[in-house]
C-alpha cells in the first residue's frame, strides 16, 4: 500500500444530497441556450437526457461547445436559458453546501492531468477525500483502491513527473472516482495521448461504467469513437443531435 503521510485534516462527514428516483434523466438539459460575452453562441435551445449508467460520446468541431456543455453539468457554467439537472436536482438554483454535495456526485476529467506535482501520486488521489473530511482511516482504504481500478497499485509512491502521460490521466481518473462519485464527465481525456494510451483510458473509462458509472466522454478522435461503439451525439451550430451514421465524423 503506498505510504500517505497525513497533512490532511479530518472533519466531519457531511449528509448526502437527496437523490432523484432511478426512473429520472441522470444528467438533462432542458430548453438549454448558453453564449459567452464574446458573442459565441455554444448551445442554443437544447434538450438532452442520459439515463444512469449509460456510457456517451460527445463530439463536433474544435470550439462548437463541447467543454461548455460539460461545464454546465459541474457548474463551472450557468446557462442563460434554460434548466441544467444532475440527478433531477437543478443546478442553476443550487447553491452553496447544497452544490457542493450535488458536485460530489460527478467526478470530472480534463485532457491535461492537473495533477499537484509536488505530491506523490498516492497523495494526489488522497488529497479530494481529505478536502471531503474523511476518516484517515477511511482514506488508507479508498486510496490504493482507486489506484487498483486504473492499474497503477504499485506507483502510489511516485511523484507525476515519474509516470508517462498515459499512467498520468489514469491517475486523474483515479482521483476523479475515489469519491464514489455516480457520473463521470471526461473533458477530452485522451487528447494528449497516443493511440494506445487512448485505447487503454477508453477501456478503463468503459470498466467504470460496466461497475455503474455513467460516462459522459468528448472526443475528436474518430477513431476513438469506432472503438467506442457507444451512441455519439454531436455539437455543431448551436445544436446536439444523435449521431446515426459515424461515416460522417470520418473526414479527411
Ligand atoms: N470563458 C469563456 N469566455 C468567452 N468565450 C469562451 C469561454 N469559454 C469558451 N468560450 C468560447 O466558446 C466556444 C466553445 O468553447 P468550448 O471550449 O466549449 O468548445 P469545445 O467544443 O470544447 O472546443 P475544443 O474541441 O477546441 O476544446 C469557443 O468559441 C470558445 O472560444
Amino acid at each position: 500500500m503506498p505510504s500517505l503521510s497525513p497533512p490532511f485534516s479530518s472533519k466531519p462527514q457531511q449528509p448526502q444530497a437527496p437523490q432523484a428516483p432511478e426512473s429520472a434523466p441522470i444528467l438533462h438539459l432542458e430548453q438549454v441556450t448558453k453564449s459567452y460575452r464574446s458573442g459565441r453562441f455554444c448551445l442554443h435551445n437544447v434538450d438532452f437526457q442520459l439515463a444512469a449508467g449509460t456510457f456517451t460520446l460527445l463530439t463536433g468541431p474544435s470550439g462548437a461547445g463541447k467543454s461548455t456543455l460539460l461545464k454546465l453539468f459541474y457548474g463551472a457554467e450557468q446557462p442563460d436559458r434554460g434548466q441544467v439537472l444532475v440527478q433531477g436536482q437543478s443546478v442553476n438554483r443550487l447553491q452553496g453546501r447544497a452544490l457542493a454535495y450535488l458536485r460530489r456526485q460527478v467526478g470530472v476529467i480534463f485532457q491535461d492531468y492537473k495533477l499537484l506535482e509536488r505530491r506523490t501520486i498516492a497523495e494526489n488521489v488522497a488529497f479530494v477525500l481529505a478536502a471531503r473530511g474523511l476518516a484517515w482511516s477511511e482514506i488508507q482504504r479508498r486510496v490504493p483502491a482507486a489506484l487498483s481500478l486504473v492499474g497503477l497499485a504499485d506507483r502510489g509512491n511516485c511523484f507525476p513527473d515519474a509516470l508517462s502521460g498515459g499512467e498520468q490521466q489514469r491517475v486523474s481518473i483515479a482521483r476523479a472516482i475515489v469519491g464514489h462519485p455516480r457520473i463521470l464527465l471526461a473533458d477530452e481525456p485522451t487528447g494528449n495521448l497516443d493511440r494506445h494510451n487512448a485505447l487503454q483510458v477508453l477501456k478503463i473509462l468503459q470498466q467504470l461504467n460496466k461497475k455503474g458509472l455513467t460516462v459522459l466522454m468528448t472526443t475528436h478522435d474518430p477513431h476513438l469513437v469506432e472503438m467506442a461503439q457507444a451512441p455519439v451525439w454531436q455539437i455543431k451550430s448551436g445544436r446536439l443531435s444523435p449521431v446515426n451514421n459515424r461515416d460522417i465524423l470520418i473526414q479527411p
